[in-house]
């Protein structure tokens, strides 16, 4: 009896401005991160996208090597970009090559699973003000709508957003993401004109497509605790928590932003745009919530003047990311969702996974046993919830290869499958063979 049903999907993930390279081929022209690793001081090493893993033109061995794996689904991401190269101008040699990339996994018996959104947004839609900008809702429109029209027939699971807490808070907020403001304000607006556009590609997709597609948005979601049982850390882990996972749960699944974290909003950034319409479009029903889990956080009370939750370092294994190694969240966030937010609804990881030091062996290997812990560890947790009545339909591990790593450049290696830069030279790392065994006995 194995783990995972015949139905449960392996998979593996990337993004369209990681992998592709192909910067300025075929029409594409620049995004926020062409434009933002062209910044100083704001990408490691001053690394960027023009090349990255070239999936654009080997995209054709990088499937033969999922299907080697057995993989079952490849989630990617479709950039804009090459779409919509201008306001208003769809360029047609964008589609073709996730025509060609589509066509190549479907021979293949590869489950397309497309992000449509994956934070490169044009480059012309910044200069408009961009998510800052409401007609950033229309401008998604007329992109989804052409996605749905010309991949719709091949394609079949649409994920409207990637982590729109990235693209809000991560990127005008903090200011580590591209474009890189430092204005709560403009994050808070930023958020809900994101989870506005998801919405109007939702009504669209609806319109569009058949009752075999399924459609859902990928949020990234922690567990937080707080560092100690005082009231103050309880109460910085419960604004942690609304700041991180409810600002978007709520809209989505219950149609209303959290009251508490409105509350704090309101204190520093207006809210007065958020109408009860928006709400209604914002929270339509979806096929499916992705998930992205890489790790928990331990918070403390802060003395940052607005949330007052800081994240505290906790003596723990820890990734290359230095990030805790805490794969038990990932069980109590799939419970959480599933008994306050998402019911039945089926659920997928969209994205887990690990970076490590990975370097090639004398004997030409990547023995990365570290990550194949880590993919054990958190896949245990995954079963766990499945035989508790979980509603899990599949797991992307992050990341089929090395890849830019945003701000951390090509510094960091999150791949089963090692990339050479030098010579875009691919080799499959330990835990590639040990995903493949995986995929092969379905068993933990
Ligand atoms: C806290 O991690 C986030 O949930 C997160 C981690 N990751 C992500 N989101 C993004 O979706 C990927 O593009 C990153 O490459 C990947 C690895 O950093």
């Amino acid at each position: 009896m194995s783990d995972f049903n015949k139905d449960f999907l392996f998979g593996v993930a990337t993004a369209s401005y990681q992998v592709e390279g192909a910067y300025n081929e075929d029409g594409r022209s620049m995004s926020i991160w062409d434009t933002f690793c062209r910044q100083d001081g704001k990408v490691y090493n001053g690394h960027n996208g023009d090349v990255a893993c070239d999936h654009y033109h080997l995209y054709k061995d990088d499937v033969k090597m999922m299907k080697d794996l057995g993989i079952e689904a490849y989630r990617f991401s479709i950039a804009w970009p090459r779409i919509f190269p201008e306001k208003g101008h769809y360029n047609s040699k964008g589609i073709d090559f996730y025509k060609r990339l589509t066509d190549e996994l479907l021979k293949n018996d590869i489950k397309p699973f497309v992000t449509i959104y994956h934070w490169d947004l044009p480059q012309w839609a910044d200069d408009l003000g961009g998510w800052l900008n409401r007609e950033v809702v229309d401008w998604f429109g007329e992109y989804a709508s052409k996605l749905f029209n010309e991949l719709g027939g091949y394609i079949k699971n649409w994920i409207t957003l990637n982590e729109p807490w990235c693209s809000s808070f991560l990127s005008y907020f903090i200011g580590e993401h591209a474009p890189g403001h430092k204005d709560l304000g403009e994050a808070v607006l930023v958020s809900h004109n994101l989870l506005l556009a998801h919405g109007k590609a939702v009504e669209i997709f609806r319109h569009i497509n058949s009752s075999d597609s399924k459609i859902g948005i990928t949020l990234n979601l922690n567990e937080v605790f707080p560092a100690t049982d005082s009231p103050e850390d309880k109460a910085a882990a419960q604004i942690a928590d609304g700041f991180q996972n409810r600002w978007f749960l709520d809209p989505i699944f219950k149609g209303e932003y959290p009251k508490d974290m409105l509350e704090l909003f309101g204190k520093y950034a207006k809210t007065d745009f958020i109408t009860d319409d928006d709400l209604k479009q914002i929270s339509q029903k979806l096929d499916f919530l992705g998930v992205n889990y890489y790790t928990r956080a331990v918070v403390k009370k802060g003395n940052d003047g607005i949330l007052n939750a800081e994240q505290i370092d906790v003596d723990n294994e820890k990734t290359e990311m230095g990030w805790e190694v805490y794969p038990e969240s990932l069980y109590n966030i799939l419970m959480r969702l599933k008994n306050e937010y998402t019911f039945d609804l089926p659920l997928y990881i969209t994205e887990n996974g690990a970076a490590y030091k990975d370097v090639v062996s004398d004997d030409g290997h990547v023995h990365d046993e570290k990550r194949i812990e880590f993919l054990k560890k958190h896949f245990k947790q995954v079963k766990r919830f499945i035989d508790d009545g979980g509603n899990l339909k599949g797991y992307f591990v992050w990341s089929l290869m090395d890849n830019f790593e945003w701000a951390h450049g090509y510094s960091k290696r999150f791949g089963i499958v090692y990339v050479d830069y030098e010579t875009e030279k691919r080799i499959l790392k330990d835990s590639a063979l040990w995903y493949k065994n995986l995929i092969s006995t379905r068993t933990i």
